[in-house]
Parts: C-alpha cells; structure tokens; sequence
C-alpha cells in the first residue's frame, strides 16, 4: 500500500517547550488513522506540521508523496482545532463560499444535509449553536471532495446524536477511499472509526496499532467492578488482584464464568455491595496505562535533569 501522510522523526519546540520530539508515523491510502493523546502531547502540532501551517524544526513531512506546502491543495481537507469562519454569513453561504475557492466543489445543501444540517442552511453562523458550528466546519473541510483529510477533534462540542452523524460520514468517506487523520480525545470515536491508533504523549508517538492489537498489548485485564465501601482486606485472599478505586472494589482477571463465584464470595463474607459490573480492557485503558508511563518517564526525567544541574552547581 502506498503511504499518502508521512512523518519522520518530526521535532519543533516553542522557546522552551519541546512540541514534538521526534514524532514519526505513515499512513496509508483509504486508512483512517486516530491520533490521541493528553492534552499539550504534540497533536495539533503535528497535524498543522502535516498540513504545512508550521515549519518542522527537523524531520521531514510528506503528505500525497509531496512537502505539505507544495501538494495540490484541492486534494486536501483541514479541519484545524480552532475555525473561526465569517460570523454573518448563512450555513449556506458559507459553504458556498469555501466552494468557490476550488474549480470544483461539492453541491452545499448537500453537504449540509451530510453533516446533519439540512434544516439550518439560512441560519447566521453566529446564531447556529456551538455543536451545529463544528458541523458546518466539517462541512467546510469536505467542500472539495477531499483526497485526505485530517480532522483536529472534529466532534468537540457535538451532541451524541450529532457526533454519530459525524461519524457515519467519515465512515462513508473511508468506504470510498479518501484517507483520514483524525485527533480526539474521545476513545470510543477512536476504536469505532480508527484502522490504526496512535498514541503521542510528550512529543512522540509512543504506540501505534490497530485498537484490537493495542488493546491486547497494553489494555491489561478485565475488571469486576464491586460497587462497595468495603475495604480491600473483605477480599484479600480471593484467587485474583484486588484494588480500591472510587467507592469500589476492582477484582481484575475475572472470566465472565467466574463472576458467579466471586459473587458467592462476597454474599459468604457478608460483603454489602450495590452494584456489580464486568469490562472487557478497551481504549481507554490503553491510553491511560501508556499516558502514565510517559508521564512517569517525563517527571523522571526533569528530575534527572535537574539532579545533574544540581550536582553541576556544588561540584
Ligand atoms: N504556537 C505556539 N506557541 C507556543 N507554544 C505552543 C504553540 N502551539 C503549541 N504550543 C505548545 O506545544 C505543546 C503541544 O501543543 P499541541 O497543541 O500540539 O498539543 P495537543 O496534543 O494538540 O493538545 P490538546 O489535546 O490540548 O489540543 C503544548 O505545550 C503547547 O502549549
């Protein structure tokens, strides 16, 4: 398959903040590919790096094989984090407007009934609420049928129903083989849209995969959830790990045939709970397992660095 976004190696700093510290990834034509990370990770950074709005420091950035400040234009979308298109202008018109930036453009009420807003195409932009702007942001961004498109938490702000719609249309345009860049901070839209997931945390990306396969390698166990103000000890010699955690226990390893003995278990020991809840590891579980061994790996870090100023200064 051939790569249609490429980072390698990509670093930028801001005075004294390490932005990107080497972030490298490739993605293939009709991939839809998620980027999550915390807050600060690097993620609009990349992506503005990718669609040519900041220089790289080092490293290279190719995007349909080109640099990002040469490739056709009209092959692209960008739906960067903050869009702040002219406030007094219609749904409509606006999307006419982007549409007549390009030689050729998509019809704009049908795009405005793509993304949710067949009803709101003569509404102000400034009168359209917050959920209802993104929409038409992201309308904006498909405007010229887009190749590739790289989407910057495109469903902040949109209601369930609205982020659905979302949804579907970007399934629709992975179905017809336009490739995806997305960021977000929503696992579950990372898991249901996502071919490949990356995870950059402080300025690299630190694990790259399908969601299954990450999931399998970082998800860790399943979890029993024990409703309960029960202390630890109520369980401690239970065949699997026990934690406290939020006004309950978490009873982790648990096959969905064993939840019947635990529960006898808790019902022999007298163990007064209020609910019971089994999870399979998911996406979250990965971001939050890896996010805390880079911030641990950050903290420890600085710390060295500073340990070294430190010794420097006395010596
Ligand atoms: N134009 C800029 N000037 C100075 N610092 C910047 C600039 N843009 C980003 N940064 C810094 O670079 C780091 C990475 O920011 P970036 O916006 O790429 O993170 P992010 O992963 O997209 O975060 P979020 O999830 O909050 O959107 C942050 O520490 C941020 O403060």
């Amino acid at each position: 398959m051939e790569a249609v976004v490429e980072a390698d190696d990509v670093r930028k700093t801001y005075g004294e903040t390490i932005a990107l510290s080497g972030a490298s990834l490739s993605v293939e034509s009709g991939e839809v590919f998620g980027l999550i990370g915390p807050n600060g990770a690097g993620k609009t950074t990349l992506v503005r790096a990718l669609t040519g709005t900041t220089d790289p420091d080092d490293g290279t950035v190719r995007v349909l094989g080109e640099s990002p400040t040469t490739v056709d234009r009209h092959r692209l979308g960008v739906l960067p984090q903050a869009f702040s298109p002219p406030d007094r202008l219609s749904a409509r018109e606006l999307l006419a407007y982007y549409a007549g930036l390009y030689d050729e453009a998509r019809d704009p009420d049908a795009v405005l009934a793509d993304v949710g807003l067949a009803d709101a195409g003569d509404t102000w932009y400034e009168n359209l609420s917050g959920g209802q702007k993104r929409r038409v942001c992201v309308g904006a961004t498909l405007i010229n049928d887009p190749d590739v498109c790289f989407l910057d938490e495109p469903t902040t702000g949109i209601d369930p129903a609205g982020r659905r719609t979302i949804w579907e249309l970007i399934e629709d345009l992975a179905a017809g083989g336009t490739t995806v860049v997305l960021t977000t901070h929503d696992m579950a839209e990372a898991e249901r849209l996502a071919d490949r997931v990356g995870l950059l945390a402080d300025g690299s990306l630190v694990a790259q995969g399908t969601p299954g396969a990450l999931v399998r390698e970082h998800g860790g166990s399943s979890r029993l959830t024990v409703e309960t103000s029960a202390d630890p000890s109520a369980l401690e010699d239970l065949a699997f790990p026990v934690d406290a955690c939020d006004g309950a226990l978490v009873v982790r390893d648990v096959d969905p045939a064993e939840i019947g003995a635990v529960v006898d278990v808790l019902d022999d020991r007298g163990v007064a709970y209020t609910g019971l809840t089994w999870a399979e590891p998911d996406l979250e579980d990965v971001y939050l397992a890896l996010a805390d061994d880079a911030e641990r790996a950050r903290t420890d870090r600085i710390g060295t660095a500073a340990g070294l100023a430190k010794a420097g200064e006395t010596a």
